[in-house]
């Protein structure tokens, strides 16, 4: 196996987050590390060679996700895809997916995206700080119209906080140590009479008996107003096309339109956070992303879509943020399938293994001072960010995962933060709360596996003149036109 701390390790997570004690080990025995929690063999790849040998070239070994008896076989029946082992129903899962959010059908999702961008400055203009509701809301809309051609209009909605809590009971079934059975699978052969632990898995099978129905529902609210023929295009109007459900029963299709909302919220709100930190963090950088729009659109309308491709520094910008912040810091693990050798080291079947997007995306050979945030470093022609080995990367994809299992939501998180991000430095200054405050963006939340910026404070300060009105006739528009989502 490769080197790494031998015994049981568990105590190290105690105190410290697994990309802490990841960057601990990393340091003490270098590129690739392993270690046993529990029965499993963890290895843990801190090399983007050894990454995309792996992850990428031998993506049949290495497209599988670790098992987990309880969140995702008991609590999910098995259904979620996120968690699903490498096979056929993960298959006919992500083609789903990949229809309904792949780089062409992403752009299907521009008009909303747009339109709710108007609603969220309308909402940022309202209120002088505290615009985490305004944001979350933005995202959060977004998600479900991908999934169910639906928007919200605030955040008690019922689909909301039904989805919150259902992510939030996964999340709990994932604790380490809280089920024996999780240990100790074979427990589950056991006459049922015998099994003592029943009582603790009866109440999950009670929630996953109510999430069946509930994500069934939604799916059939499609249905029906597909065949009125009112639904708005999405993974659920897809998935009722000839062949789109790829086979799956109804009820499988109905939890793989849930994904969008459990794998899309944080992740993009983060994004969306760091963003902002960034900006604040480094003014002049604004100003240079404020000066760009303000020569490509101009004072008298707010950027749209077609302005993406003139806007260059801001598209390097989101970038580096997404370099400089990962947001899904050691990655969601893979798992192997068939037993495997690498650099002579054994890397045996149904090991878990993370790459670690954190130290990749600060590797020196990749970027030159990796530590500064330099949104012109994917300016660059001669050297693009992500070169390795000679091979040029036309884009860089670090944070969205690697192989099989990379984020297929990487198109929608990409576009929506980038008409929120142009429409809110087109409106706003953003600055910190208070005058003379600052914001330290070494500090952290990890909230399962992302990471975003602590709770911060900052307000916004109109730019020129015309904005209010700009924005009242543009969310005025938005109000009427995003009625096609309401239901
Ligand atoms: C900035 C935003 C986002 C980031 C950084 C991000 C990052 C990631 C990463 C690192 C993975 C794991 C890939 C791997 O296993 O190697 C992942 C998986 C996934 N992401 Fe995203 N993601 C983002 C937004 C989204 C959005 C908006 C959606 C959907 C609307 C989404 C849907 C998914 C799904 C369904 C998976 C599981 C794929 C599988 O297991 O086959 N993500 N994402």
């Amino acid at each position: 196996l490769p080197p790494g701390p031998s015994g049981n390790v568990a105590g190290e997570f105690t105190n410290l987050t697994m990309p802490e004690v990841f960057e601990k080990w990393r340091r003490k025995y270098g590129r690739i590390f392993s270690f046993k929690l529990g029965t499993r063999i963890v290895i843990v790849l801190n090399d983007i060679n050894a990454t995309t040998d792996l992850l990428d070239k031998r993506g049949e070994i290495y497209s599988s996700r670790p098992r987990f008896v309880v969140s995702h076989e008991i609590l999910s029946d098995g259904k979620r895809g996120l968690s699903a082992p490498y096979g056929e129903h993960w298959r006919k899962w992500r083609k789903l997916q990949h229809m309904g959010m792949n780089g062409k059908a992403a752009l299907y999702y521009r008009d909303q995206q747009t339109l709710e961008a108007a609603f969220l400055l309308r909402e940022m203009l309202a209120s002088a700080s505290g615009h985490e509701q305004a944001l979350q809301r933005f995202v959060t809309s977004n998600v479900l119209g991908i999934a169910y051609g639906r928007r919200i209009l605030d955040l008690k909605d019922e689909m909301v906080s039904f989805n919150y809590k259902s992510a939030l009971e996964f999340q709990r079934a994932s604790t380490p140590g809280k089920y024996i059975v999780e240990t100790w699978p074979s427990l589950l052969w056991l006459p049922r009479p015998l099994q003592w632990f029943r009582p603790g898995l009866e109440v999950l099978e009670k929630i996953r008996d109510k999430d069946r129905e509930t994500y069934m529902s939604y799916f059939n609210g499609v249905k029906q107003r597909s065949e009125a023929g009112i639904a708005k295009d999405c993974m659920a109007t897809y998935s009722l096309s000839h062949g789109g459900n790829q086979g799956m029963t109804d009820v499988e299709v109905a939890y793989a339109l849930s994904a969008p909302f459990s794998a899309g919220v944080d992740t993009t709100l983060s994004a969306i956070r760091w963003s902002l930190v960034a900006a604040i963090c480094f003014p002049d950088v604004l100003k240079r992303i404020q000066a760009e729009l303000d020569s490509v659109v101009g004072q008298d309308r707010m950027p749209t879509f077609d302005d993406e491709r003139s806007l260059p520094f801001l598209g390097a910008f989101i970038k580096e943020v997404t370099r400089w912040r990962p947001v899904v810091p050691i990655g969601i693990p893979h798992a192997t399938t068939k037993a495997d050798v690498y650099d002579g080291y054994e890397i045996p079947k149904g090991a878990t293994v993370f790459s670690n997007i954190d130290v990749l995306v600060k590797d020196p050979n990749l970027f030159d001072d990796p530590e500064a945030f330099n949104p012109s470093r994917f300016l660059t022609q001669h050297k693009p960010a992500g070169n390795w080995n000679g091979k040029v990367e036309s884009g860089f994809t670090i944070p969205f995962g690697f192989g099989r299992r990379v984020c297929p939501g990487m198109h929608v998180a990409l576009q929506s933060t980038f008409i929120s991000m142009a429409r809110i430095f087109w409106a706003f200054d953003v600055l910190p709360a208070a005058e003379g405050s600052s914001i330290d963006p070494t500090k952290t939340v990890n909230r399962g596996t992302t990471r975003e910026p602590a709770p911060f404070q900052f307000r916004v300060r109109v730019r020129h003149p015309d904005v209010e009105r700009i924005i009242e006739a543009e969310s005025a528009d938005a109000d009427f036109r995003l009625k096609e989502w309401e239901y």
